[in-house]
Parts: C-alpha cells; sequence; structure tokens
C-alpha cells in the first residue's frame, strides 16, 4: 500500500523547498521503505539544489544523511526487516559485484547508473506529489517522512544508538573519519594536513588522532575554526590569510621538515587541491581529494609534483563499505571511541529545512540535524 507523508521537495534549481503531502508507493522487490526520522543536511544537498550538479535533475527529493526505522520490504530482502533501526547508504554495498569483490574500493556498481538518473534500479521513482513523479537523490532521499531504497543501500544498527546523532554517520562522519583510517591509512607519527575544518575535515582530525599522527595541522580561512580544531585534537592551525610573502604550500613544507605524509581536501576547492598536493612530502606524500567541485572546475599542477613520487587519490564515503563496516563505528560511538555528539551545532525541524540550508552557509555551523518528524 502507498503510504502519505511529508517531504522536502525541490521542485527547481535555487529555489527554496517546499514542504508537500507526497505519496510514496511500496517498497518493489528488493527495495525497503524506511520511515526517516533524522537527517543531517550535508553541502552536497546544497550543491545539487544550486543547479551545479550535473547529475542534478527536478523535481527531487534530497538529503543523504539520514536515519530512521524499516517500515516495510519488497519480496526478497533477507538484509533488514520492518522495526530495525537503520542508516540509509548513498555508497551500496551489493557484496557481488566487480567494484565490491576488488577489495581495492568501497563504490558499488550495482546500481550506480540508475542512482545517477534519480530513479531505482527498475528506472522507476516511488514518489508522487501534484500528479507528477519525484526524482530520488544519491539512492536515499531522507528529506522525506518515507522513503524507498534498494535493500543494498542500507544498513541496520543497534537500537540503542540515538537516531538523532547516528545520522550523522551516513555522511559527514564517516566520510572524514574513513578518509584518515580506510583510505589514507594514515601511520603513528605522521604529518597531516586538513584543508577545511567543516564536519569532513574535523572528521579527518578525529581519524588522525586515533591513528595517532604525530603532528595534525588544520588550515582554514575562518579564524574561528582554530577553536574547533583544538576541541578535535589538531597540534597546530594555520590562517593562510595570516601568511605574508609566502603560499600556504611553503609554510607547511617549512612546519613539516620538507612537506606532510598526508593531506586532505575538504573544501571543495580546486586551488585548494593544488595546494594540498604541492604541501606533501617528496618521494611518498599523498593527498586525499575529498572536496566536491562544481561542475567545469578542474584539478592542476605541474606533472614533475607526480613524477616526484606525490600521490593524488581521493574517496567517497571515506573508502568505507557501509553495510560491513558502519555497525562497527557505530559501537565505538556508543563505547566512546567516535566523537558525533561534538559536531551537532543546530537542529531544525521539517518545516524550518530552508533554515537549516542557510546556517549551513553561515560559519558557526559545523552540522544542523532536522527532526523529520516535527
Ligand atoms: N567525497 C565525499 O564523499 C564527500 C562527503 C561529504 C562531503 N563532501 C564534500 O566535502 C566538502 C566539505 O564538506 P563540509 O560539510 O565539511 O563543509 P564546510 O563548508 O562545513 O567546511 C568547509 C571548510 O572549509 C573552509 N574553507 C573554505 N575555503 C577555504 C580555503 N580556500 N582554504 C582553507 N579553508 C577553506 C571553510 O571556512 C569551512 O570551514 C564539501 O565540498 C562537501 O560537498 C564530500
Ligand atoms: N554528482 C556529482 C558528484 C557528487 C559526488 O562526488 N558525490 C560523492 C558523495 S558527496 C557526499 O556528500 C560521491 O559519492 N561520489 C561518488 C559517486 O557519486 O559515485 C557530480 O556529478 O559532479
Ligand atoms: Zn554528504
Ligand atoms: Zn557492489
Amino acid at each position: 500500500m502507498s503510504t502519505v507523508g511529508k517531504a522536502a521537495v525541490a521542485w527547481e534549481a535555487g529555489k527554496d523547498l517546499t514542504i508537500e503531502d507526497i505519496e510514496v508507493l511500496p517498497p518493489r522487490a528488493n527495495e525497503v521503505r524506511i520511515e526517516i526520522y533524522y537527517t543531517g543536511v550535508c553541502h552536497t544537498d546544497a550543491y545539487t539544489l544550486s543547479g551545479k550538479d550535473p547529475e542534478g535533475a527536478f523535481p527531487i527529493v534530497l538529503g543523504h544523511e539520514g536515519a530512521g526505522i524499516v517500515e516495510s520490504v519488497g519480496e526478497g530482502v533477507t538484509s533488514v526487516k520492518p522495526g530495525d533501526y537503520v542508516v540509509a547508504l548513498y555508497t551500496p554495498e551489493c557484496k557481488e559485484c566487480k567494484f565490491c569483490k576488488s577489495g581495492k574500493t568501497n563504490l558499488c556498481g550495482k546500481i550506480r547508473a540508475t542512482q545517477g538518473k534519480g530513479v531505482m534500479p527498475d528506472g522507476t521513482s516511488r514518489f508522487k506529489c501534484k500528479g507528477k513523479d519525484l526524482l530520488h537523490f544519491m539512492g536515499t532521499s531522507t528529506f522525506s517522512q518515507y522513503t524507498v531504497v534498494a535493500d543494498i543501500s542500507v544498513v541496520a544498527i543497534t537500537k540503542d544508538a540515538p537516531m538523532d546523532r547516528t545520522c550523522l554517520l551516513g555522511c559527514g562522519i564517516t566520510t572524514g573519519y574513513g578518509a584518515a583510517v580506510e583510505t589514507a591509512k594514515v601511520e603513528e607519527g605522521s604529518t597531516v594536513a586538513i584543508f577545511g575544518a567543516g564536519c569532513v575535515g574535523l572528521s579527518v582530525v578525529q581519524g588522525a588522532v586515533q591513528r595517532k599522527a604525530g603532528k595534525i595541522i588544520v588550515v582554514d580561512l575562518n579564524p574561528g575554526k582554530k577553536e574547533w580544531a583544538d576541541k578535535f585534537g589538531a597540534t597546530d592551525f594555520v590562517n593562510p590569510s595570516d601568511l605574508k610573502g609566502q603560499t600556504i604550500q611553503e609554510k607547511l613544507i617549512e612546519m613539516t621538515d620538507g612537506g606532510c605524509d598526508y593531506t586532505f581536501d575538504c573544501t571543495g576547492n580546486v586551488g585548494v587541491m593544488r595546494a594540498a598536493l604541492e604541501a606533501c612530502h617528496k618521494g611518498w606524500g599523498q593527498s586525499i581529494v575529498i572536496g566536491v567541485a562544481a561542475a567545469g572546475q578542474e584539478i592542476s599542477t605541474r606533472p614533475f609534483q607526480l613524477v616526484t613520487g606525490r600521490v593524488w587519490k581521493g574517496c567517497a564515503f571515506g573508502g568505507i563499505k557501509g553495510r560491513t563496516q558502519l555497525p562497527d563505528l557505530v559501537a565505538d560511538y556508543m563505547a566512546g571511541k567516535l566523537k558525533v555528539d561534538e559536531f551537532i551545532t543546530h537542529r531544525k525541524n521539517l518545516d524550518g529545512i530552508n533554515d537549516a540550508f542557510e546556517t549551513m552557509k553561515q560559519g558557526d555551523c559545523i552540522r544542523c540535524v532536522v527532526d523529520m518528524r516535527k
């Protein structure tokens, strides 16, 4: 049976979302209908809403950082059942495709093509409003009280974990933490620089601290981020605007006796990506691109930077395999080993979701969590 719930609908690029009653069709084979309780708002939602995402199409139900309870499942679903507490996964894990079996990546190829087109794996939508089909987003669409996802795009977690916090493990925190511990595999004593101290960058800091990095340098243009960097365990903070006659890469090379072992772009700015690569140590330094740059933007550097051993790489969702690894991250959170609560600076109700987007643009917002049931 279809169900009706409220959703924040993006009808057009660059316009506010509007709260609508939408019809959410029942899950088909290998699909799961989730009642979303809480969702974070991520910069990638704003990026797609802005119209700059080449994959963005409208009307659409955005949102990809959500937690909720399974309401019903379609035929053939065995991995979750009604009543399970879950986190939606924009990076699915089928465990059987070439990508999943490679042991080299967390990217799964099974439903990527349809996910990018905003439809379910059978090519159709489960959302209807005012006689129109609405598109799905990143295989999750968490800005809806009810959403339908593929069964490979959801993971059950312990019912003891508070969903108003675990929702953030659906993107920002896992992305940064995973980039440090899973993708870069930062080693004890190593030197790390993180460009951009938002939710993602501070999560990289958290991962670097967990890996016992020796020097953890946060680079941010916002002086207010020094306090945040300190709170998460960074050892140094540099504001590029304070540098006189020196580039940020020169400053970092000076601070680290020749360059960093690992650098991370958590800004989405292609100029920063270049600086991050060039701040790496000759011979082995690795720079991890995490930030999402707008369509048409390209990165560049002298190829000599790579010839002399620096490595440029990137990751989505931190390189974390959601169905396999997220329950362990939740366990770490519950055991007090992973910070999550500390990232929440703002809360809104569903009818205030446009304020959440505005809040996110302000320098004092790390993450805003939206209560989908109010
Ligand atoms: N690859 C992935 O899987 C993935 C997942 C989540 C988010 N993202 C992307 O990661 C990026 C960061 O996300 P966030 O939520 O932490 O963003 P945020 O806006 O909260 O944080 C970005 C920080 O970068 C700083 N900054 C901006 N320009 C800078 C510059 N030139 N030099 C130094 N600092 C600068 C800002 O002051 C801010 O503190 C976004 O582009 C987002 O879309 C990627
Ligand atoms: N659709 C955009 C790309 C956006 C992008 O890079 N998304 C990241 C996650 S950002 C989460 O906040 C991602 O998962 N990328 C891998 C993938 O999409 O398969 C564009 O086309 O530019
Ligand atoms: Zn995100
Ligand atoms: Zn797969």
